[in-house]
């Protein structure tokens, strides 16, 4: 069948002819009953984009009432009774109002197969939408994001908003720097993603500006800056037209928290039936980080030693540093990558112009691939390669999408986290603070163990943070092959405690440059923090000695070492929040799934009893079961119902 129309010309009999039959159709409109009910309401009740420019109708009405316009030939309504005579000669019901075509056959569903009849279209092909049950669309750029649930996604937005106060403030000629193809292709991509044009201007703009004086200084802060202001090649892209690349969250369903009462305090709404935004958006927001693509030809070498689909980490060009601090002279590259044959995204970081003088020199990386520590962005492998036209070294890592450094975190003006409460101070809270400190001070513990010492990793730049207050210390074995001497390495682990006391420092006052005036940094801590801090500080700062080792640090906040581990196993600073109500009785149904015994105590390990328990408790069926406590001093007898009722509680508990 074919939906194409013959258009002929009007004839003069067809448009004199006035009868109520042939009345023209009324113009479409937009009113109320003619739109489509607006799907927001029928799930919430209410619509947040109503008033902000929601197309879809909000009114619900009755079905009963009568229709608004009178049609030429009235459907009898129910109020009127038809006859059997009506009924006979009444016209057959055609969805979309499409008259049946004379002597056209109807179908059992009311539509007319006459040759001249229109093509049925159903009404769902009418909706632009994928599909009538697609919640309303609203542009990601004019959805309201829930402030702090993506770092990355609030570090990018406040870039731009700052970038947008700033005006095109960055100006200039091109640099001498990166004068070949690839410093042309990653300059397009830095201006196309928006974020060094403006991050750059406004570094550069903080760094003039005496308001920001105690503020971030970083070429002074930690030696190797990244020359903002002075880089005027990239600088010059930021007043280049604005390329935003939206997060993919069209397809995504996100229940927007809705402003009226659940049903239930116990909050069982419809927002029960999924995921917490927050945890969504983290979720979605590391994939889609995770499978990101340059959006230009970044003129990248198509494959590093075994790694394809180089996507730039580096959030503005990397500076040569000065001085021989950050990575010994060299500038560094980070890139994601995908490894051939295994599937999975890495962090690879590129030394530039770096000619491998000693064999040995790389072999110190093996030794970085056995450690595996949860406080370290785990070592792979490294190798030297010519593929970007010029000697450079590569060391593989891990890769922890979404991750940030501690300064773009917590000490760029550009981080969301609120200051700390101490009156007029930077700095973040001490709890988080001392969490910090515990992980950072048990990974240390482990490569001092391991005979290592991470020499510059303790810096706020090489510090990620790749999850909700977890820290992993980066850049581990760099500057071990950059400035190889074949020695131990007991001097540069008394240097990792300075360091680890000066970014205790950096993050407790707020600035890296707080590092440059000591006691002034001590007097601030000791006047916003605990006394505990300010001794582990000046210990850390103390002078080198044989007795100065990282035992002694933990040592000296032991327990703040135990809050920390308590913490795990604790919820609302309640200790026995796993051991009373309705925990107790999870406890005891997991040791009874997964540590049964038998007559004489042994432990048994039985599959079927734990595929067969599970599978009930997921039904939640009735069957009672006897669940003993360890001592065996007490039993309580429950249905496999209740057990899952208590367990949806528990979660809901934690997940709130
Ligand atoms: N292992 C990793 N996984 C995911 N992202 C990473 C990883 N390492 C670094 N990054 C990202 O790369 C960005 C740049 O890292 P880099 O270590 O170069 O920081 P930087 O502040 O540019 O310091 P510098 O250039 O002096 O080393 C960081 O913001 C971080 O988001």
């Amino acid at each position: 069948m074919s939906s194409a129309i013959r258009i002929v010309a009007p004839s003069a009999s067809s448009s004199t002819n006035t009868s109520p039959s042939h009345q023209p159709r009324p113009p479409p409109s937009s009113t109320t009953e003619d739109k489509k009910l607006c799907r927001n309401i029928l799930i919430y009740g209410q619509c947040r984009f109503e008033d902000k420019g929601c197309t879809y109708s909000h009114t619900i009405h009755d079905p009963n009432s009568k229709p608004p316009t009178p049609t030429p030939n009235p459907a009898p309504t129910s109020g009127t009774p038809l006859s059997a005579k009506t009924a006979a000669s009444a016209q057959v019901f055609v969805p979309g109002g499409a008259a049946p075509a004379a002597g056209g056959t109807t179908t059992p569903g009311g539509g007319s197969m006459g040759a001249g009849a229109q093509e049925f279209i159903p009404r769902r092909a009418e909706t632009p939408a994928l599909s009538e049950d697609a919640p309303f669309f609203t542009p990601a750029s004019q959805r309201p994001q829930p402030p702090g649930l993506n770092p990355l996604a609030s570090f990018q937005n406040k870039l731009l908003e700052a970038a947008a106060q700033q005006g095109a403030a960055a100006s200039g000629a091109p640099s001498p720097v990166g004068s070949d193809a690839q410093q042309q292709g990653l300059a397009e991509y830095y201006s196309q993603m928006d974020l060094n044009g403006e991050y750059a201007a406004l570094q550069a703009q903080q760094m003039h500006d005496p308001s920001h004086q105690g503020a971030y200084d970083y070429s002074h802060g930690n030696g190797h800056g990244h020359a903002h202001g002075q880089d005027p090649y990239f600088g010059a892209q930021g007043g280049m037209g604005h390329f935003v690349r939206q997060p993919l969250q069209y397809h995504l369903y996100h229940p927007l928290p809705s402003s009226a009462p659940t049903s239930s305090s116990t909050g069982s709404g419809h927002s029960s039936f999924f995921l917490p935004p927050s945890l969504h958006i983290s979720l979605t927001s590391k994939s889609e980080a995770t499978h990101a693509t340059p959006s230009v030809d970044m003129k990248l070498p198509e494959e590093v030693g075994g790694y394809t689909g180089l996507m730039p980490l580096d959030k503005a060009q990397p500076a040569v540093t000065e001085g021989g601090g950050g990575w010994a002279g060299y500038r560094s590259w980070v890139y994601k990558a995908w490894k051939e044959g295994d599937g999975r995204a890495y962090c690879l970081r590129r030394i530039e112009g770096f000619r491998l003088q000693h064999e040995q020199a790389i072999s110190v990386v093996e030794k970085w691939t056995r450690i595996r520590h949860p406080g370290l962005v785990a070592v792979r492998e490294a190798f030297t390669t010519r593929a970007f036209g010029d000697h450079s070294i590569i060391f593989v890592y891990d890769y922890h999408p979404t991750s940030l450094t501690l300064y773009e975190s917590h000490l760029s003006p550009l981080s969301s986290l609120p200051p700390n409460p101490c009156s007029g101070a930077g700095g973040i809270p001490e709890r988080l603070l001392w969490s910090y400190i515990v992980q950072l001070g048990s990974t240390i513990k482990a490569i001092h163990n391991s005979g290592m010492a991470l020499r510059g990793g303790l810096e706020v730049n090489r510090v990620l943070v790749t999850g909700k207050n977890r820290v992993r210390v980066g850049g581990a074995g760099v500057l071990d092959v950059l400035l190889w001497e074949g020695q131990g390495v007991g001097g540069y682990q008394q240097d990792d405690l300075l360091s680890f006391g000066k970014l205790i420092i950096s993050l407790s006052c707020g600035s890296p440059s707080s590092v440059h005036n000591l006691p002034k940094s001590v007097d601030h801590i000791s006047r916003c923090y605990s006394p505990d801090l300010k001794n582990v500080v000046l210990y850390l700062l103390s002078k080198p000695g044989p007795r100065k080792t990282i035992e002694e640090v933990l040592a000296l906040m032991g327990a703040r070492v135990l809050d920390e581990l308590n913490a795990s196993f604790v919820f609302d600073h309640d200790p026995r929040w796993a051991e009373t109500g309705d925990r107790y009785l999870i406890k005891l149904f997991r040791d009874f799934v997964f540590h049964q015994v038998d007559e004489n105590g042994r432990p048994v390990t039985d599959l079927s009893h734990v595929v067969m328990c599970l599978n009930k408790l997921d039904a939640g069926v009735d069957e009672k079961i006897m669940l003993v406590s360890r001592d065996e001093q007490s039993c309580l007898i429950v249905s496999y119902r209740e057990i899952k009722n208590c367990i949806e509680g528990a979660f809901l508990d934690l997940s709130r």
